[in-house]
């Protein structure tokens, strides 16, 4: 048996509201050599139908899609039986993990406690450190929002690193720098560099080592009866409630007016996020991303069914209806 085999398998969670950038960042770990360990991805999606499985990048690597629910709560048993079968299939020596936008970060550390204690696991489970990526250019609004679950993923937060930073000005920065300090433990760090030139190696070791510090001084304040990270009082935020989701089928051709006519459908209805593959009048499927009232739709070589998923507060499928049935515009 190989020495590593009896240390604890590395969890490490890549959180974040909906479209803050998970999977971006996710995929930027795995471009700067993550994969030189052995590495198990655990997908979670709140849409009844998953989308990233098609969008990470993981030669190589064995990965596990949740969806229809979020781990920290309605897919709690999934997940630990999830993280049974792939410890014990693919031995891997990490498992990223990333849960849906809406997952509340204390039920997360929970969810992966009650993995870490699971009897009968082919080797230990550790919870190694929880990355809150925050995407720079709605902070500010989204703060004045106070959306619970949102809020409780920076007061949480043991590592914060801003998503889109590139698109705003030093001022407007520091603005959304701001706006989370005041909401965020006052050691937290917020990483601000563009991703272009962010090392996405560098940054999970630093999560790692703020987690392990936070853990140090939660145990610290255990004693004395103070524990704020893992608030186990009445007054943690976590719903789910008013948001939710659903799949459309799209279908006819997604030229760039109908992309256009979606786009703004979605943002008349107060879209949180929308993600899928449209067809394209070429024949081929588009990747079609929104999020903050802006979308994107790149050709891409994915070959399953085109499908749309759309996550929101108020989702109106009858005014969404066309994108069934394109064709007709
Ligand atoms: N240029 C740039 N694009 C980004 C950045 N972060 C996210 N994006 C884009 O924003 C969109 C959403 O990013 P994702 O990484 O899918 O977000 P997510 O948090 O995984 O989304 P959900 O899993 O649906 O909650 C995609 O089109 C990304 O390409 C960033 O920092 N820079």
């Amino acid at each position: 048996m190989d020495s590593n085999e009896t240390l604890p398998v590395k969890i490490d969670i890549i959180g974040g509201y909906l479209g803050a950038g998970k999977t971006t960042f996710l995929n930027k770990l795995v471009r700067d050599g993550l994969g030189a360990s052995r590495v198990a991805i655990v997908e979670n999606e709140f849409g009844q139908e998953p989308v990233d499985d098609a969008v990470i990048e993981s030669p190589g690597f064995s990965m596990r899609t949740l969806a229809s629910g979020c781990i920290c709560c309605s897919l709690k048993v999934g997940f630990m039986d999830c993280i049974a079968d792939i410890v014990a299939e693919c031995q891997p020596d990490r498992i990223l993990i990333e849960p849906t936008g809406l997952a509340s970060p204390a039920e997360l550390e929970r969810t992966c406690q009650l993995a870490m204690r699971m009897k009968g696991l082919a080797r230990p489970v550790r919870v190694n450190s929880m990355t809150a990526i925050v995407d720079a250019t709605d902070a500010v609004e989204m703060i004045d929002f106070e959306i619970p679950v949102y809020m409780s993923q920076i007061e949480q937060a043991h590592l914060i690193v801003l998503s889109h930073t590139q698109e705003l000005d030093a001022a407007q920065l520091n603005e959304a720098v701001a706006a989370i300090r005041e909401h965020a433990k006052p050691q937290v760090r917020i990483i601000t560099e563009p991703w272009d030139s962010l090392d996405a190696l560098e940054v999970l070791a630093l999560s790692e080592q703020a987690y392990a510090d936070d853990l140090d001084h939660a145990e610290d304040a255990d004693d004395h009866d103070h524990d704020r990270a893992h608030d186990h009082g009445h007054g943690h935020h976590h719903s789910h409630e008013g948001f939710s989701s659903i799949v459309l089928k799209p279908q006819g051709a997604f030229d760039s007016q109908t992309v256009e006519r979606l786009n703004t459908a979605l943002r008349e209805q107060g879209t949180s996020r929308a993600k899928g593959f449209l067809p394209s009048p070429d024949g081929g499927l588009l990747h079609f991303e929104y999020v903050n009232g802006r979308s994107t739709a790149e050709p891409t070589h994915y070959e399953g069914p085109a499908k749309l998923i759309v996550i929101g507060a108020h989702v109106d499928a009858a005014a969404l209806a066309f994108v069934e049935d394109a064709s007709r515009l």
